[in-house]
């Protein structure tokens, strides 16, 4: 057994308490074997966690992680016009390999922020499996199907192709990477799809993940077409259970939130994106009461505009506070939940933890800083005062993705002077059409 200890520092334990603690990892099985007192564990290696905090790697629950590519590319508009107007034509435009780059850039990002797994929904998926692959972190995939603005025969294809990836991809990279079925959301799949695809979905037992409920335009003409909720229609054609994810629930109502609890599905909140697009605030703390589980998700890049989920985690507690008017809603520990144990749930990993038996998909945050003094309560900083850039080591599946800020599994700096080529190689052949 090659194994690597994690000395020196305090830890963030699953009941939210921190102490000092060793953490010993067993980088063969990728498990966390123990976390002791100082001093009682040994090991081959070591990373040095002192003046550090060691919690759990970060869990980005949705995420277009290829969008790195489009970040500020267009900005300050509502998400119909964003998306017609600006990223589906250039998004027409993307190729393989370009999608491979940008998620290998969005994947150092999450790596230098303390990331460890990530949800994701695009296409070209085996190029973001590849580079999953070889960054080492833990993902769920899929590809993405959208059947609007397609012929009977095209939209059929576009479904099969996000039923026939999450099959063929399912345990990829020695099992890091795990799929979902991904219809895009409940207005732009038609329903005759869903009806077909869903129990296909269901028979091969794979888990969904969809965007719901974002915009008010969204909910609208499901209303107006149905007579029912968005998410009562969702469980109308069989998308609702605990096999399943929704992303956004900004627009539910308490019957949904029900809905969402009685089933089981979990829910994905991304605060960022839902502010960028003036999507609106969702009822987090409502959706917690009611048993939901509520993961956090960044979204891409280009409606955030950054993949640091630390920027998440505080502004899931403080829109928390301004939607209900409550300065006690979405406290710190129940939003780095949201970020850590939430999100691993969903996704299907024992991940989120610090705990012998979990995953070792860690990260260490140095503490010693400004911003981070005093320490008078570590989730406090967690939540509301600890950057992404004050993270030093990230640990994944045992594996030492960075250590002391170097980022050890891919070149990063090569990673972010491709990415700026192929950036601006898109946007040039967008402009042209
Ligand atoms: C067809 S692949 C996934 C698709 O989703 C688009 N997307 C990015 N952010 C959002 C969002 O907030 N709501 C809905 N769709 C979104 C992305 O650009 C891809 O086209
Ligand atoms: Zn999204």
């Amino acid at each position: 057994m090659t194994d690597l200890l994690v000395a020196g520092g305090q830890v963030l334990r699953p009941d939210m308490t921190v102490e000092r603690a060793d953490v010993l990892v067993d980088q063969d099985s990728g498990d966390i074997v123990a976390v002791d007192d100082p001093g009682e564990l040994g090991g081959d290696g070591e990373l040095d966690a002192s003046g550090g905090l060691v919690i759990p790697g970060l869990v980005n629950a949705h995420t277009h992680v290829a969008m790195t590519l489009l970040r500020g590319y267009a900005d300050d508009k509502p998400l119909d016009a964003w998306l017609q107007e600006d990223i589906w034509p250039v998004e027409s435009e993307l190729t393989p390999e370009d999608v491979r780059v940008g998620a290998e850039l969005g994947l150092v990002e999450m790596i230098r922020s303390g990331t460890t797994a990530l949800s994701d929904m695009y296409f070209h998926v085996d190029e973001i499996a590849t580079a999953v692959g070889d960054a080492g972190l833990r993902a769920v995939l899929g590809h993405t199907a959208v059947t609007v603005a397609k012929d009977d025969e095209g939209a059929r294809a576009d479904m099969q192709a996000s039923l026939d990836t999450a099959l063929e991809l399912d345990g990829a990279a020695d099992g890091r990477i795990r799929t979902t079925f991904q219809p895009h959301s409940l207005t732009t799949v038609g329903e005759e799809y869903l009806r077909e695809f869903v129990p296909e979905a269901a028979a091969e037992g794979l888990p969904i993940h969809l965007h719901a409920n974002e915009t008010t335009d969204e909910v609208a003409p499901i209303v107006d077409e149905n007579g029912m909720r968005p998410l009562e229609y969702a469980e109308d054609v069989g998308l609702l259970g605990p096999d399943t994810f929704a992303a956004h629930c900004v627009h539910v109502d308490e019957t949904e939130i029900d809905l969402l609890a009685e089933t089981g599905t979990g829910v994905v909140h991304c605060p960022a994106s839902n502010m960028k697009l003036a999507s609106g605030m969702a009822p987090v703390q409502a959706m917690l009461d009611a048993g939901v589980t509520v993961g956090l998700g960044t979204d891409g890049a280009a409606s955030n505009n950054d993949l640091d989920m630390f920027d998440e985690l505080r502004d899931a507690a403080m829109v928390g506070k301004l939607a209900t008017g409550d300065a006690s809603a979405v406290p710190a520990a129940a939003a780095v939940e949201m970020a850590t144990a939430n999100g691993a749930d969903l996704l299907g990993f024992d991940s989120g933890r610090v705990a012998a038996g979990a995953n070792a998909d860690l990260a260490v945050v140095d503490l010693d800083a400004a911003h981070l003094t005093p320490a008078h309560d570590l989730v406090s900083h967690l939540a509301y005062a600890v950057r992404g850039s004050d993270v030093r080591h990230t640990v994944c599946d045992g594996r030492v993705l960075m250590r002391d800020r170097e980022v050890t599994v891919v070149d990063a700096a090569a990673v972010r002077e491709r990415a700026g080529e192929h950036a601006a190689a898109l946007v040039g052949r967008a402009s042209e059409n």
